[in-house]
């Protein structure tokens, strides 16, 4: 019988937050029987427990990897993030403790696009207030400040993968587009680059963002920045929570001074569809309130499914880290009649040349070694004869510096 790493039976895969079934599928094809998958997030002591025995753990944007939850973490081998943001994991203490993640940088970019410029539309024609009032029993048959798209100025915050999908669908309806990135990108159409936040602020009709969550996005939408905004301008935020300052973007609304809002993210968000939401926005019937359905369509969710768990699937088999948001890229070909070894360690000089001088004390012939570094770690993959799979792992986990070490025995290799 074949010889294998680990009988994949006993490989653990723990999703959360209703992670598509394309994931369970593609792990089940591939021999991965062990799959677990829950429709919420956890708390952080259920997470805990729950992470504790999990090989692969798959999350969405509202489970927090966070450094406790990663230590108790003892068996995580890697992580998924089947989205696009990976703010919700502690990327430098995952990568501490030897731990690739990966997510799906662009499987959702069209879905968030098609919403932010559906709610353009609908917020400039007041279809929030119209429509609330309708439910309500009113009727609210008025073109008053109600609105075309084609001319209005369109300022899109972050002009990355979503932004620039965003700029090309808002020309063809006959929005201007300007730009804010502090990187400087060429413009798609006819869109142009401005040089400040606050230029963009005051030229958009509709401001819309689409940054990361980090250090330079928290809260970086607050009271100066609204106070800046057009009379009767818009905000659209489908980017993350802590982005907008939410406490001032409900004075300027009750101001009048912006016309409406489009909020898909925020910063406290319910663990699941029980939970109360709870927000200051609530009570604006020109708010359109969706509860972070930015990414969340059939297509987006089956095409996440398959690549996220794709790479978890392909790590764990032949130890590729390519494109991993944390670690460094290696592809070693493969070379099915070899073992072959991880090793990842802290990246301090000199850990190479001991793992070769341990294993040539050990008389290994190394058939093929592909390593990378980056700041904090090394990861290299090494193949060997199928002579020394459990010899050369003894002799590897002696090496100073070792976070951890891996065997993938041969396929060709019989017990
Ligand atoms: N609502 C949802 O369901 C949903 C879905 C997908 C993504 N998102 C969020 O949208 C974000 C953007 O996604 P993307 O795929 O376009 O990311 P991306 O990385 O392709 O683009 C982000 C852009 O923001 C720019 N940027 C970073 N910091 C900035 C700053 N301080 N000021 C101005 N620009 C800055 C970057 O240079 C980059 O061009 C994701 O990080 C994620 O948090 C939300
Ligand atoms: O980062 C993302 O891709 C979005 O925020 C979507 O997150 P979700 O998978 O939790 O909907």
């Amino acid at each position: 019988m074949a010889k294998t790493s680990l009988d994949k039976s006993k490989i653990k895969v723990l999703l959360l937050e209703g992670v598509h079934q394309s994931a369970v599928d593609n792990f089940q094809n591939a021999g991965y029987s062990n799959i677990e998958r829950l429709t919420t997030s956890l708390s952080e002591e259920d997470l805990i427990e729950k992470i504790r025995d999990a090989h692969f753990i798959g999350i969405r944007s509202r489970t927090q990897l966070n450094e406790r939850v990663l230590s108790a973490a003892e068996r995580l081998v890697a992580i998924g993030c089947f989205c696009i943001g990976t703010n919700q994991v502690d990327l430098p203490a995952a990568l501490k403790l030897g731990i690739p993640v990966f997510n799906a940088p662009y499987s959702n970019t069209r879905s968030v696009a098609e919403l932010v410029l559906a709610e353009t539309i609908m917020m400039l024609r007041g279809i929030p207030e119209k429509n609330a009032r309708a439910h309500g029993g009113g009727w609210l048959k008025s073109a008053s400040n109600s609105f075309e798209a084609r001319g209005k100025t369109l300022g899109i915050v972050g002009y990355g993968s979503i932004g620039a999908q965003l700029s090309v669908m808002a020309e063809s309806v006959g929005l201007n587009v300007i730009y804010y990135d502090t990187i400087t990108k060429l413009g798609m159409g006819n869109a142009r680059q401005v040089g400040s936040l606050q230029e963009l602020m005051a030229r958009a009709d509709i401001v819309t963002l689409h940054v990361p969550e980090t250090r330079s996005t928290t809260w970086m939408i607050g009271r100066d920045e609204l106070a800046l905004m057009k009379q009767g301008s818009y905000l659209i935020n489908a980017s993350r929570g802590k982005v907008v300052d939410i406490e001032a973007l409900a004075e300027v609304l009750e101001s009048g001074k912006l016309l409406g809002a489009a909020i898909d993210v925020f910063p406290v968000e319910p663990k699941g569809n029980d939970e109360e939401f709870v927000s200051p926005l609530r009570k604006f019937d020109n708010v359109i309130l969706t509860p972070h359905i930015g990414g969340s369509t059939v297509e987006a969710q089956e095409n996440i499914g398959v690549e996220v768990s794709e790479k978890l699937i392909t790590f764990s088999d032949n130890g590729t880290t390519i494109t991993s948001v944390n670690f460094p890229e290696v592809a070693l070909p493969s070379h099915p009649d070899k073992h072959r070894l991880l090793h990842i360690h802290a990246n301090v000089p000199g850990v190479l040349s001991e793992i070769n001088r341990v294993l040539g004390n050990e008389g290994i012939n190394i058939s093929a070694q592909f390593l990378q570094t980056n700041e904090e770690v090394g990861y290299v993959v090494i193949d060997v004869d199928k002579a020394y799979g459990e010899q050369a792992l003894n002799a590897l986990r002696e090496v100073n510096h070792t976070l951890r070490t891996r065997v993938l025995y041969s396929q060709a290799d019989s017990e």
